[in-house]
């Protein structure tokens, strides 16, 4: 469909979904209606099948998972034309409602400032009048843990955090790719994975030109997580979403932009609500890690060294097309990632991780300078605050091994003097903030720190 009619499109809707419990397969079907015609997408989800077929309890609550990810997962077609109008396929309680709105519109913030389209941040769905019935009430409390797999540190901390204190917990990922098997391999843990797949007609679009930018991605995996734990008779899905996630980028028209929207405490909120409103879970979702800085959680990682040859952070190895094989040492996360690290670790050490020494690397200085605040904002990327890339780079100028090191020199002399101070005081290793960690979980968290 040519570009022009896919900006006169009107209205998005959701007119079917379908699952087959023969195959796990999920069928997502969506439209973008307007006075030209229909555009049409359906998104495949392949849920790994439990041994024991679903009973018709399980899949009544499975339903009432999929209906909240039918919605959801619509913001990867929505986003190609941008309509004024979302129009909901069923009635929503008002939890559910809330998550879906937030979803559209913060979740798809970072989109509407890069392609100047402000309407979206107001975007309100039209939600089918009616009653929802209320769902079986389903206590998952105190069974094993599904706890999400990116590849990166932030999870395998998660991982032997859950391990060391008991849980037993299943790693789970969606779309699972070397980097990510390797790391469940290294864990000897058995994991479950779910495939996802994008209506190829949506990189054709792309291809044409239509409308595209981030979307939140984490609010997609969390709900199909969510459903692989109610299929296989599972508890919460625990997640690896810290602290800065929260923290946004920029503010826009009164509204703040966010990158990791959907990996923030706001959205871990919304979905919990939602999840026990229309599915009944009493605790269906958590992330353990939520009072805990990215510089932390750094430091937690290089405590074990068992996953040194398979964690990747960078994004770029998680490309459907053309994904690097590890780090691309060349991006917003392999700086702040490397920087975390560099202070507890040897050089040798993280040299070997990342395949190259990007401090010693005197063209990587602009892009930490971003990092570290001295020019334009934070950048659209899973990064950790600015203070705590000042922080890094002032644990690592008092080390012998990094001091002298080019980009370490060069930083230290771009860095204002009120940024050092704020450092000297910086609450970087001190856990804080709201989280849902439920109490039989806490011990985890407190055996880690
Ligand atoms: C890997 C990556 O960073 N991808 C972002 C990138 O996409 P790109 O075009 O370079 O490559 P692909 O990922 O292969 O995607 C091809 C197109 O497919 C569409 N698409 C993809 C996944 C999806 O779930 N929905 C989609 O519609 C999209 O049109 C792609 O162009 O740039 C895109 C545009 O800005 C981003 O949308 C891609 O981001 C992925 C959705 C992704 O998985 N990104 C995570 C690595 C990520 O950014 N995670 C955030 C968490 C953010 C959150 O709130 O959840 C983080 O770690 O901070
Ligand atoms: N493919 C995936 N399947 C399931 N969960 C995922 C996937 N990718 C990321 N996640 C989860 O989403 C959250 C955000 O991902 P993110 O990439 O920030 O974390 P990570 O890979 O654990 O660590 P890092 O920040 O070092 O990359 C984490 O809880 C992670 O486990």
């Amino acid at each position: 469909m040519p570009n022009e009619q896919l900006r006169r499109m009107d209205a998005f809707t959701f007119p079917s979904y379908s699952i087959d419990f023969a195959t796990g397969e999920v069928l997502f079907d969506y439209a973008l209606t307007g006075p030209d015609g229909e555009q049409r997408f359906t998104e495949v989800v392949t849920l790994p099948l439990p041994a024991e077929p679903a009973s018709d309890e399980t899949a009544a609550t499975l339903a009432r998972v999929l209906e909240l990810l039918h919605v959801v997962a619509g913001v990867s077609y929505y986003k190609t034309a941008a309509p004024p109008r979302l129009v909901l396929p069923a009635p929503l309680g008002a939890a559910a409602a809330d998550l879906v709105t937030a979803v559209y519109t913060k979740g798809l913030a970072e989109y509407a400032y890069r392609n100047q389209l402000p309407h979206v941040l107001e975007l309100r769905p039209e939600v089918p009048a009616g009653e929802v019935a209320p769902p079986r009430v389903y206590d998952d409390s105190d069974r094993r843990p599904l706890s999400a797999v990116g590849g990166g540190k932030d999870s395998i901390v998660t991982l032997e955090a859950l391990r060391r204190a008991g849980f037993d917990p299943v790693p789970f990922s969606v779309n699972p790719n070397h980097v990510i098997v390797s790391v469940n391999e290294a864990s000897d843990l058995v994991p479950l994975a779910a495939r996802r797949r994008i209506d190829p007609v949506l990189f054709d679009l792309n291809a044409a030109g239509a409308l595209n930018g981030h979307i939140p991605v984490t609010a997609i995996n969390s709900l199909i997580a969510v459903a692989t734990a109610v299929l296989h008779g599972l508890g919460p899905v625990v997640m690896s979403n810290e602290r800065s996630a929260s923290d946004p980028n920029l503010v826009w028209h009164g509204h703040e932009i966010n990158h990791q929207w959907s990996k923030g405490v706001e959205a871990e909120g919304l979905l919990r609500v939602a999840l026990a409103e229309h599915v009944g879970l009493t605790e269906p979702y958590f992330s353990l890690l939520r009072s805990l800085s990215e510089l932390h959680i750094a430091r937690l990682f290089a405590e074990t060294e068992r996953y040194d040859a398979v964690v990747t952070s960078c994004n770029a190895a998680f490309k459907l097309r053309d994904p690097s094989e590890r780090w691309c040492r060349d991006c917003p996360k392999c700086r702040f990632v490397f920087l975390a690290m560099a202070p507890f670790m040897s050089r040798e050490r993280i040299t070997a991780i990342f395949g190259g020494d990007l401090l010693a690397d005197e063209s990587q200085i602009p892009g930490y300078r971003e990092l570290l605040g001295v020019d334009g904002h934070k950048p659209f990327e899973c990064v950790g605050e600015v203070e705590e890339s000042v922080v890094a780079l002032s644990l690592l100028a008092e080390q012998e091994q990094w001091r002298d090191a080019p980009v370490v020199r060069a930083l230290v002399d771009a860095v204002p003097p009120t940024a050092w101070s704020t450092a000297a005081t910086s609450d970087v290793f001190t856990p804080g903030g709201p989280t849902y960690v439920p109490a039989p979980y806490a011990k985890a968290l407190t055996a880690l720190t």
